[in-house]
């Protein structure tokens, strides 16, 4: 019967990566989306920029946008100090299926274990919800990778349940591609946030990409 890629990916983690590192999973996966197929991971050139990014602000609260097959979620965690609270929301009740299975490949699972962790379900629906449902109050890192037409309103939807602060750090995959034009301009013109972006490339490809990142500074 018929495989699907996400299929493909956590067959080629449980054979080519060892269980409970964390390091391991990712190079499978990297290594079967550049020689193998193509697919939408932040791949490892944007993935030591958000490496560096998450060492950097240290966070004691994480929200991943977009979980797919958990490659983020995996670099992520692995930095995580073991009191953070780290949330990824994913849409797609299959991608979530796999991005569990290779999160608890990486042997992670209860470190991003904030009951639950990995939650199913529209952004929209869900950001409300955080700060009564997982004991949040804001996000020291969020990291967008879903839908680049819900970059803004997510973002706007996060300013206005109270869930960032003055020094929160949101950081943004392809904002060139596919390109999230309108929250680009939203953020630059905004006097709350200090913008910069990192030249990168699309995942697996030459194709130039930035990360776009964004301190709160009021
Ligand atoms: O990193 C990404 C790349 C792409 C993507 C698809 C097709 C192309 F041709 C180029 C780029 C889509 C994405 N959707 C959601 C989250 N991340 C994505
Ligand atoms: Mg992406």
């Amino acid at each position: 019967s018929f495989v699907s890629l996400r299929q493909r990916i956590l067959s080629a983690v449980q054979k080519n990566a060892t269980r409970g590192d964390p390091r391991s999973v990712i190079r499978a996966i990297d290594q079967f989306c550049s020689q193998k197929e193509w697919a939408m991971n932040v791949g490892n050139e944007k993935g030591c920029i958000l490496d560096s990014v998450v060492s950097e602000v240290n966070p004691a609260t994480v929200l991943e946008l977009g979980t797919y097959c958990g490659y983020s979620t995996v670099r992520i965690a692995s930095l995580l100090p073991p009191y953070a609270k780290f949330i990824t929301l994913e849409f797609n009740p299959d991608f979530a299926a796999v991005a569990r299975q290779v999160i608890a490949w990486a042997g992670l699972e209860d470190k991003v274990k904030i009951k639950p962790c990995l939650v199913e379900g529209a952004s929209s629906d869900w950001i409300p919800k955080i700060k009564e449902q997982f004991g949040i109050k804001t996000f020291d890192l969020v990291f967008l990778d879903h839908w680049k037409e819900h970059y803004l309103s997510d973002t706007k939807l996060m300013e206005e349940c109270g869930l960032l602060r003055k020094g929160s750090v949101l950081l943004a995959d392809n904002v060139i591609c596919p390109g999230a034009p309108d929250y680009v301009e939203y953020v630059r013109s905004s006097p709350r946030y200090k913008s910069h972006y990192f030249r990168s490339h699309l995942e697996y490809t030459k194709a130039e990409e930035n990360l776009w990142y964004l301190g709160i500074i009021e």
